[in-house]
C-alpha cells in the first residue's frame, strides 16, 4: 500500500507551496484518481511519486517502509501525457529495451499480449501505430519493468472516441493486478473505474471519496 503522509513541495523559485501537506492511501490493485485544473500541481505530485523529485516535506511509504527518491524510481511507473511524444526506440522490441537490454523475449511478448498489442511485429517503428497502440506501447513499456505503481498523467488525452473507450477497458484490465494511479483534469472518462476519487486545487488535495465511486 502506497502511504502519503503530508507531502509538501515548495521550490524556491515559488512563491507559494506547489503542493501543500497531501496525504492519502491507495492499496494494492486500486485506482486512485486525482482531478485538477491546469497548475494546480498534478504533474508535481506524480514527478514526488516517481522519485523524479524530492518533497519538501512530508514521507511516503509503500507498506512500512519509508521510501527515498530513489526507491520510488524503482517501484513506481510513470506514463507521461503524450508518452508517444518520448518514443526513442526505431522499433517495438528497442522501445521495450530501452534501459533494459536483458529483457528476454518471453517478456516481450507476455508485456505486449498484457496490452492488447500481442499481433503486432516486434520490428513495427513505434511511429507507425495508431494513437492507441502507441498508449498502449507506453504502458508495455512501465509494465515490462513489474512496478508496484501505475502512474498515469492523462492516460486519454488527445485520443478519439472509439481508442479512448479501448484505453479506459485495458485500464480496467491493469487494474487487476496493478495499483493505478492518474491524473486528470477531467474525472468524466474515468470516474467510473476509480476506487478513489480526489480533488487537487492550487496544490491541496480537497476532497476525498472514501467510499468506492459509484
Ligand atoms: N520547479 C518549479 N518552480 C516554480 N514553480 C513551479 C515549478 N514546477 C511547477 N511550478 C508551478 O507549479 C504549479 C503547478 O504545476 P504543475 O505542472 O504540477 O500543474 P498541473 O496541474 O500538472 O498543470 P497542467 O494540467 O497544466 O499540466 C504551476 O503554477 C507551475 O508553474
Amino acid at each position: 500500500m502506497l502511504t502519503l503522509d503530508n507531502v509538501s513541495y515548495h521550490p524556491a523559485a515559488a512563491i507559494a507551496p506547489i503542493l501543500k501537506q497531501i496525504s492519502f492511501k491507495l492499496e494494492p490493485k486500486k485506482m486512485g484518481l486525482i482531478v485538477g485544473p491546469s497548475g494546480s500541481g498534478k504533474s508535481t505530485l506524480l514527478e514526488i511519486l516517481s522519485g523524479l523529485v524530492a518533497p519538501s516535506k512530508g514521507r511516503l511509504y509503500w507498506r512500512e517502509q519509508e521510501l527515498q527518491p530513489e526507491m520510488l524510481q524503482q517501484l513506481a511507473g510513470l506514463v507521461f501525457q503524450f508518452p508517444e511524444r518520448h518514443f526513442c526506440g526505431h522499433t517495438v522490441l528497442e522501445e521495450l529495451r530501452v534501459g533494459h537490454p536483458e529483457l528476454g523475449s518471453e517478456q516481450v511478448t507476455k508485456t505486449l499480449e498484457s496490452v492488447g498489442l500481442g499481433a503486432i511485429s516486434l520490428q513495427t517503428p513505434p511511429h507507425a501505430l495508431s494513437g492507441g497502440q502507441q498508449r498502449r506501447l507506453a504502458l508495455a513499456v512501465q509494465l515490462i519493468r513489474q512496478p508496484y505503481l501505475l502512474l498515469l498523467d492523462e492516460p486519454t488525452a488527445g485520443l478519439d472516441w472509439s481508442m479512448k473507450q479501448q484505453l479506459i477497458s485495458l485500464l480496467a484490465e491493469l487494474k487487476k493486478n496493478w495499483s493505478l494511479l492518474i491524473v486528470s483534469h477531467d474525472a468524466r472518462d474515468l470516474a467510473h473505474l476509480a476506487d478513489y476519487c480526489w480533488t487537487l486545487q492550487n496544490g491541496e488535495l480537497l476532497t476525498q471519496s472514501l467510499d468506492p465511486v459509484a
